[in-house]
């Protein structure tokens, strides 16, 4: 049983669906370019009756200050997800920034990849460890794609972790048995189209998820 973050929420019915099916985390898409942006006082609208117990995060990749602070004033969020190119002083200058726990995504397509762990381990609070993205894609995340989850059979980080890259309700139970997992995190997987989410895959992927 892994415990569920639903990214890229826009619509009130499937933060109800999320919530509902038992997600503990709501990811909201703080990067312009993404068919799943919210603005933050969109996100706070979108969780003005949370219970306890449900973390909103909020996704951005490679944001200023300026930025940060804009979508903290309207939306308290819980974690700042960093999604970008950011090095493990940024992460560290962003959890003194927000007095947030900050979880950093790492992209993995081989072996050579997850030393990177280690490193940010040390900076980050949580790590999600996701498939590298293709090179020229527009999105650094949120494409669907997955990677060999056999490169993290046996292997341990510092900090508590996610795993996301290509779930869907139909591979995320394997995907667990095999990585150990003690959380996973989806956005494509649960849509019917890029930026659509669909209260049914949500529903179906948090069972499969949560066994
Ligand atoms: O979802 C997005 O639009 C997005 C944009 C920019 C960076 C990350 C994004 N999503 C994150 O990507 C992973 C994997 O998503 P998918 O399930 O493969 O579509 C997930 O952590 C999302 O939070």
């Amino acid at each position: 049983m892994a415990e569920v973050k639903i990214c890229g929420l826009r619509e009130p019915a499937h933060v109800t669906a999320a919530v509902a099916a038992g997600a503990r985390y709501l990811g909201f898409v703080f990067f312009p370019k993404s068919p799943r942006a919210v603005s933050g006082s969109e996100a706070a609208a979108l969780t003005t009756d949370l219970p306890v117990g449900v973390a909103k995060v909020g996704l951005f990749v490679d944001p200023s200050d300026a930025l940060l602070t804009k979508v903290l004033d309207a939306v308290a969020l819980d974690i700042v997800q960093l999604h970008g190119h950011e090095s493990p002083a940024r992460v560290a200058e962003v959890k003194a920034l927000t007095g947030l726990p900050v979880m950093k995504a790492v992209g993995i397509s081989g072996p050579e990849d997850l030393v990177l762990l280690t490193e940010y381990g040390v900076a980050a609070d949580l790590l999600l460890v996701d498939a590298k993205p293709p090179k020229g894609a527009d999105l650094p995340g949120g494409n669907g794609l997955a990677f060999d989850w056999r490169l993290l059979v046996g292997r341990r980080w510092l900090r508590p972790w996610m795993l996301a890259g290509g779930l869907t309700a139909d591979n995320v139970a394997e995907a667990v048995r095999l990585t150990g997992a003690p959380a996973v995190d989806v956005s494509s997987g649960v849509e019917s189209a890029p930026g659509v989410k669909d209260s049914a895959r949500i529903g179906a992927f948090c069972r499969a998820a949560r066994g």
